[in-house]
């Protein structure tokens, strides 16, 4: 892994504990302690239903836990108008992504945070990003016109191009045809070298697992962590994507 580290830019890093979720006064899931850090590559797994969504979400300050504590470390002191502290920390990746109105390209370049690059830095990640995702004769494309695949793959570019600190990706390669999973694994494995720390979820092990360090696997309404993740047996798939891409920047 090669995530640069400086004295003066902390990593950052969230941290649940003693957490517990109810829904209607059923218990989804609990765990004592959940530590999720830049650098950090983790393979979420669980049966469908058993709440990996749901945790994902709490990472990310969209839901609140029915008990416990999730803190965070590292970020920059939050805005006085934003009530939910966690909120925007770690960036959720719906399995089924929000994408604006407006052409691929406007997707791509739209609500990106201006001051994070050079506009040099910033025109080239874009450009590589559209390479990766393979996303060239798709620019001018209307974004609701794009296959599920294709959603997918300009998301995780979108996503990409921004550089979030923290990213949880929610069954990023379901559906999808090998073709798009190839260049999906391709950008989450830039993502990895980049330092990007990554929950990724799926219900059953895949392509995906050779790229994690760490498996949280949500089983009988607990979360055990481990750092053995389960290998798959199309691991062939992942080794052969790695990866035609050199580390950005
Ligand atoms: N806001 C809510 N209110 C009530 N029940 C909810 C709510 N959100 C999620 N659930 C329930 O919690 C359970 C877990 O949902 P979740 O989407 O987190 O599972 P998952 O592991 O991501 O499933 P899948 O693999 O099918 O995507 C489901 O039974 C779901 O219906």
């Amino acid at each position: 892994m090669t995530l640069s580290h400086h004295s003066d830019t902390p990593l950052v890093s969230i941290h649940a504990t003693n957490l517990l979720i109810t829904f209607n006064q059923q218990l989804l899931f609990s765990a004592d302690n959940l530590h999720f850090s830049q650098g950090d590559v983790i393979y979420l797994q669980g049966d469908n239903g058993s709440g990996k969504s749901t945790l994902m979400k709490l990472l990310a300050g969209l839901i609140k836990p029915s008990q416990g504590q999730i803190t965070s470390q590292g970020f920059a002191p939050q805005a006085w108008w934003r009530s939910a502290s966690m909120l925007g920390k770690a960036v959720y990746l719906h399995q089924h992504p929000y994408l604006f109105e407006g052409s691929v390209r406007y997707n791509l370049t739209y609500a990106l945070d201006q001051r994070a690059l050079a506009p040099e830095q910033r025109k080239k990640r874009i450009q590589q990003a559209i390479h990766m995702a393979q996303l060239t004769d798709l620019l001018d494309h209307d974004a609701s016109d794009l296959s599920g695949g294709e959603r997918q793959r300009l998301a995780i570019a979108r996503a990409w191009i921004a550089q979030p600190k923290l990213l949880m990706l929610d069954e990023p390669i379901s559906n999808m045809d090998k073709h798009s999973q190839r260049l999906v694994l391709a950008m989450i494995n830039q993502l990895k070298q980049d330092g990007t720390g990554l929950i990724i979820s799926s219900h059953q092990t895949c392509g995906l697992t050779a790229l994690c360090q760490q498996h949280w696997h949500i089983k009988q309404r607990t979360i055990h962590t481990s750092i053995h993740v389960p290998q798959s047996d199309d691991l062939h798939d992942t080794h052969t994507t790695e990866l035609h891409y050199g580390t950005s920047n």
